[in-house]
């Protein structure tokens, strides 16, 4: 397609940042006795064979503000780094070497690594990650000449902490990184480009950036950062480097404005000269869908819509017409850039994306309409008083166990192969079996088991109005997991109820309070590709006003219990902090408008997951949702803590058990988990359910660890009432 320099070591079995941990050699203790695939996903799943291994997973978390997750690896001063032999990122350079692609091998950078990952929590107090710095340098050296001995021209290192805000003390650890490292790799002929994106350089981190010895370029994410666009070039210009210029968006599938692109191109190009300047996509292209081929081959293709769009394959041609645009002129690709005007114009202008009684709504939003009714603890004598729960009671996070045969259900009747009553059928099956099941285990808040959505973010997209779906527009989530996110490319607003006949059918298996399921405004936002025409902030809080007529609906459906997951929220948080609190506050908003419209005998859930919390604890609490489920099997104390600092005012449910493994639990680790809890949090206000949904699991080892949960809740409220 005309790309110059081409990635290597892009691809991940699990994910980039564990890969690097690999390469590198930072094993937790835990894992020694283990080797090759069996290490690799030990850690990042965990593994369990009956009689000779068994080893939770590591943490997980979402690499900035993506929905990309990666294992943060734990390190401690005893930490050693060591380079693998035959490691993955010259394996796959010469792999490619040999079909003759030239790469540049991609890595993250060694500061970025460091600062991504943990301080174990076996770590000795005072501990500082950076203490690591020099002997993990030396790795990368390492790694490094053996890729200039391969031949490689160029290597990658990503260190998107560049866009954040810094130390002093790790800006100075950053200078300190690079300058050990061009130490011992001086005299090679290979060349260093720190890749940063996300965000734009505010002005000591591009000095900083531009001034690191034995870097050779600096790439620059122009959609997310264009206002250090001026300041990035003025400070290139004092230096020798070239500038990578991120003009095509890798985080959204709208067309690139070509001309718009170009200008920026041609204007760094005045100033530094052709030969210093790349040109490219703003970020790796892991985060965007593969190509719009298979959507224009889909029957009933929405071609308005596809002609909006650029997927990775389309965005390499956006890139390729750019630089031939610069180097040539516009007319050696007028075409192209006609087309281009004309479909960027088309987006902005389409009657589609305006619906003027949504706006007259969310103009019409008032205080009150993100307030409940009275204060929490009004509320929950109202609720005890309803819902009659015992103390610690047991809940799910919502979905169970998508067999095949479910996919296979929901699959034939999106073909049309069968029928709307035969479906329904089916699924009222499944939620039965799912009813049944639970009451089995006497599981004290029931869910229906979420078996109709396909995914969680794309069923309430497919309902609503304002956003658009793909055929095959998937983005990789975590491991080989991919979700297909919604496109919201106009006004959003609920036509009908989405959830509110599964729901009240499940309830009506049941006289256990059964839990309606709904995805929060804010997860939709962050987990679907967004307009880019309006603030973020009006497209949530549209979605808040359709989520909100739901849970009032529902709430008339006689459910009492609802269920608003915002396992996003923290996603959505700016990288710098200077714009926290602007987010913060309609974030907020956004899900008190979703949740505020029920009595006070209706009890509103959230659900969190797989972030670092700590960062929004005053927003958390703000949310003021009756009772809180939130991951924390995985994430050591740090999350207790949190809440134990806050004094968290309402119920909470921190997770007892990961939901990404197969290994069962036993029921002394939950126990544990409890007894922690029960020293960060009032006794009766804790809950007790897994840290996620339990979609990926099956449902043997669902079973298993389910019963495991319900008798350590039995046995703690056998104690509380004895004592
Ligand atoms: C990523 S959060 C998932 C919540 C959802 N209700 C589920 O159980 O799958
Ligand atoms: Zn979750």
């Amino acid at each position: 397609m005309g790309i110059d320099h081409i990635p290597s070591n892009d691809f991940s079995l699990y994910d980039h940042i564990l890969d690097a941990a690999v390469t590198f050699g930072a094993i937790p203790p835990r894992y020694a006795s283990l080797q090759g695939l069996d290490l690799y996903f030990a850690m990042a799943r965990g593994l369990q064979r009956p009689g000779s291994v068994d080893v939770a997973s590591l943490p997980m978390s979402k690499y900035f503000d993506t929905n990309y997750h990666y294992v943060p690896v734990p390190l401690t001063p005893a930490t050693t780094f060591s380079l693998a032999a035959n490691s993955k990122p010259v394996q796959e350079f010469l792999e490619a070497k040999a079909l003759g692609i030239q790469t540049r091998p991609y890595i993250v950078g060694p500061m970025s690594f460091l600062l991504l990952a943990r301080a174990s929590k076996d770590a000795t107090s005072g501990f500082s990650k950076l203490s690591l710095l020099y002997s993990l340098v030396d790795q990368y050296a390492a790694l490094i000449s053996e890729l200039d001995a391969a031949g490689a021209e160029w290597i990658q290192l990503d260190e998107p902490h560049l866009v954040m805000d810094l130390s002093a003390q790790e800006q100075a650890a950053y200078t300190e990184a690079y300058t050990r490292l061009a130490s011992k790799i001086g005299g090679k002929r290979i060349k260093v480009l720190v890749a940063t994106y996300f965000e734009g350089l505010e002005s000591q981190n591009a000095e900083l950036a531009f001034a690191l010895p034995g870097v050779h370029a600096v790439h620059v994410d122009l959609v997310r950062g264009l206002d250090s666009f001026e300041r990035v070039l003025a400070i290139a210009q004092k230096t020798d480097k070239s500038v990578s210029l991120g003009v095509v968006d890798g985080r959204n599938v709208w067309k690139a404005d070509l001309s718009h692109a170009v200008g920026l191109v041609q204007q760094a190009v005045e100033v530094l000269g052709a030969k210093r300047v790349i040109v490219a996509s703003s970020c790796s292209l892991l985060h965007s869908p593969h190509s719009l081929d298979a959507e224009k081959a889909a029957t009933n293709a929405d071609l308005e819509m596809i002609d909006w769009m650029s997927f990775a394959v389309e965005k390499l041609s956006e890139v390729a017409v750019v630089t031939k645009a610069v180097n040539f002129g516009s007319q050696s690709v007028k075409e192209a850039l006609d087309a281009n005007k004309k479909s960027v114009t088309s987006r902005l202008t389409s009657t589609r994306i305006h619906n003027p009684a949504v706006q007259e709504r969310l103009r019409a939003v008032t205080p009150a309409m993100t307030t409940r009714k009275s204060e929490y603890l009004t509320r929950r004598a109202v609720q005890t008083k309803l819902l009659n729960l015992p103390k610690y009671p047991t809940t799910t996070i919502g979905s169970f166990p998508q067999t095949a045969s479910l996919r296979r259900i929901r699959a034939q009747f999106k073909k049309g192969s069968i029928k709307q009553d035969e479906y329904e059928r089916l699924l009222k099956e499944e939620i039965a079996t799912v009813v049944k099941f639970q009451e089995k285990l006497d599981i004290d808040v029931l869910v229906h088991g979420e078996a109709e959505r396909n995914d969680m973010v794309e069923y309430f997209g497919e309902m609503l109005s304002g956003v658009g779906f793909t055929k095959n527009g998937w983005v990789q989530s975590y491991g080989s997991r991919c979700v297909k996110p919604p496109v919201i490319y106009g006004d959003v607003s609920r036509p009908s109820a989405m959830t509110v006949a599964w729901t009240k059918y499940a309830q009506s298996l049941t006289s256990r309070p059964m839990k309606g399921m709904l995805t929060g405004p804010l997860t939709i936002l962050c987990w679907s590709f967004v307009r880019d025409d309006q603030p973020r902030e009006y497209t949530a809080k549209q979605i808040a006003l359709a989520v909100r007529d739901e849970v009032v609906d529902l709430e008339a459906a006689g459910i009492k219990v609802i269920q608003i997951d915002e396992p996003a929220i923290r996603e959505g948080l700016p990288l710098r902090r200077g714009k926290w609190n602007a987010y913060l506050k309609w974030a907020v908003d956004s899900f008190l408008l979703a949740s505020c419209g029920v009595q006070d005998g209706t009890q509103i859930h959230s659900h969190m997951c797989y972030s670092d919390f700590e960062d929004i604890m005053d927003a958390i609490i703000q949310l003021d949702c009756d009772v809180l489920s939130i991951e924390s099997a995985k994430s050591d104390l740090k999350l207790l803590q949190a809440f134990q600092e806050r004094a968290y005012p309402n119920e909470l449910g921190p997770g007892v058990f990961d939901i990404h493994t197969q290994r069962v639990a036993p029921q002394a680790e939950m126990k544990t988990r409890v007894d922690q809890m029960k020293s960060c949090l009032a006794w009766d206000r804790i809950w007790i359910n897994p840290d996620c949904g339990l979609k990926t699991r099956g449902w043997e080892e669902t079973e298993a660890v389910l019963k495991n949960m319900v008798q350590t809740a039995k046995e703690f409220r056998a104690a509380a009432a004895s004592a």
